[in-house]
């Protein structure tokens, strides 16, 4: 299609009145993202996927999916006013999620255990965001023990399959500390095997697709769910602060042996996990598609680890704190460019009561039971606030040898320029630990190994969990590694 084409496609809807009548049925859903899907790969390419939702004309835009009215806001300089409404809640929309995906009930009907679940999320920041990342750094070190005794050969490996294997292992173990059985690392193996296929059917879930269609996904969420209840989870040692108060909390509102607290720590380990895999892929895909970006990366590493005292040498020797790590300006940057690129969450809400919402030029009534949404892919590809915004520039998020925190739309400066972790009462609180391990990965990949892409076609996302997180690549790709010399 040509670019004038795409332009008359476009410019005669209107954009607030966007509708797709197309949930009629269930197995509609997934034609609905497809559908979705198509028109962002199209307003994309020819530079109006952020005419649709960024209009400088309108402050909101509607679209009818998934059988519900979502009213988008499209003006980040009201994305805090809108939000903050008291008329608009979270839980609603999380909980019926938790109940389809998780078997999580009692969160619906008991506000004291949510209230008590949300309480300790401050143990993912602090002096136990400090451990953890400790703990997560000798993790990492085990995993990688075996490959950095191999001196010399080049081995070959799929990338997406293994940051998977990788991110899976380390995180679950800091979490949820290690297995006491005999053969840890079948447990790992298993555990992670089934992990995989459960969240490779995320997308379906979530859908209104009766779960018996969805192949043996019941039966694996059912193994997964028995292997993270009370019983089998005393069979690992070392849980992390938060693992323990949220167990201990757990056992306050069910029956010990309660199979919903294994649906509880799914729920958890699966959020800690599912993101975490396709922003380590993109973070290294990006770099070995980016020479000169590894260059500076690997450069930066050295620095602090010859200013910090430290010889790479052979045994894993390097150590590096949270507040070292954070020191690393084109690292931080490296991995905030990333999720600006690959995050297509979107952070929605549920319409309690009658709701009016202003904006300058109009005001938009919104209907008890419909949804408020904000679509951050929108402000991430805005090209008035990044330029050339489909580009992966590594270095975008640093000025002067510092973190660039200053970006500007309508002239105006941005408070929130950067969403891929949610926004206001239901930001992610592993957003802490998530940037730390991705850090620790590259830091360890960069340092001791060569590394080399073998499939270098351009890859593009498959925008499967579109609204709900990082998109996965539409295909693996081979890529080579070696200790260094
Ligand atoms: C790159 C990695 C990650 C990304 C992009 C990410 C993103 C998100 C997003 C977008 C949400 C939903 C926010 C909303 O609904 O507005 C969320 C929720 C959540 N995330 Fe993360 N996350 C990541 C890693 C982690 C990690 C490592 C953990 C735990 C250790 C974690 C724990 C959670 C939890 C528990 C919630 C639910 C919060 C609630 O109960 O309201 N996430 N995350």
């Amino acid at each position: 299609m040509s670019g004038s084409s795409a332009m008359s496609l476009l410019l005669p809807l209107p954009l607030p009145l966007l509708v797709f009548p197309l949930s009629l049925a269930v197995s509609l859903s997934m034609l609905v993202i497809k559908v979705f899907v198509i028109l962002i790969k199209i307003f994309s390419n020819f530079g109006y996927f952020v005419c649709l939702f960024c209009s400088q004309l309108r402050s909101y835009s509607h679209l009818f999916l998934l059988g519900k009215y979502i009213t988008f806001i499209l003006d980040p300089f009201q994305y805090q006013s809108v939000m903050k409404s008291h008329k608009l809640s979270f839980r609603i929309f999380t909980n019926k999620l938790l109940r389809k995906v998780f078997c999580i009930e009692k969160l619906a009907t008991n506000d004291d255990l949510n209230d008590d679940l949300h309480g300790c999320y401050h143990l993912l920041r602090g002096t136990s965001l400090d451990i953890l990342t400790e703990n997560m750094m000798q993790n990492l070190k085990q995993v990688f023990e075996l490959q950095l005794l191999k001196t010399t050969n080049w081995d070959t490996a799929n990338l997406l399959t293994f940051c998977s294997s990788v991110i899976f292992e380390v995180t679950f173990t800091t979490i949820y500390g290690k297995s006491l059985a005999g053969n840890r690392k079948k447990f790992i193996t298993e555990l992670r095997d089934d992990f995989l296929k459960f969240d490779d059917k995320f997308p379906y879930l979530i859908s209104d697709i009766p779960i018996e269609l969805l192949g043996n996904v019941k039966s694996i969420r059912k193994k997964l769910i028995t292997c993270l209840t009370s019983e089998h989870l005393a069979k690992t040692q070392e849980w992390s602060e938060v693992v323990q108060r949220r167990q201990d909390i757990l056992e306050k509102y069910y029956t010990l042996e309660d199979f919903e607290i294994g649906a509880h720590h799914l729920g958890f380990l699966w959020a800690s996990v599912t993101n975490t895999i396709p922003t380590t892929f993109w973070a290294v895909y990006y770099l070995l598609q980016h020479p000169e970006a590894m260059a500076v990366l690997r450069d930066e590493i050295d620095h602090l680890l010859q200013s910090t005292g430290q010889k790479k040498g052979s045994g894993f020797p390097i150590h590096l704190t949270r507040e070292q790590l954070d020191s690393l300006v084109y690292l931080e940057s490296t991995v905030l460019e990333v999720l600006r690129l690959c995050s297509f969450s979107s952070i929605i809400r549920f319409v309690q009561e009658d709701l009016t919402l202003h904006s300058e030029t109009q005001d938009y009534c919104l209907r008890k039971g419909d949804l408020v949404a904000i679509f951050p892919p929108a402000i991430h590809h805005d090209p008035e606030i990044f330029e050339a915004p489909e580009e992966f520039r590594f270095d975008r998020f640093v000025e002067d040898g510092k973190k660039k925190t200053a970006f500007f739309k309508n002239g105006k400066k941005l408070k929130y320029y950067l969403l891929p972790f949610g926004f206001g009462a239901s930001k992610c609180p592993g957003r802490f630990l998530a940037i730390v391990e991705v850090k620790q990965l590259l830091v360890v990949l960069l340092t001791y190994f060569d590394l080399e892409i073998i499939d270098d076609n351009p890859m593009e996302a498959n925008y499967s969990r579109l609204l709900f997180g990082i998109q996965h690549p539409a295909s693996d790709v081979l890529f080579k590694y070696k200790v260094k010399s």
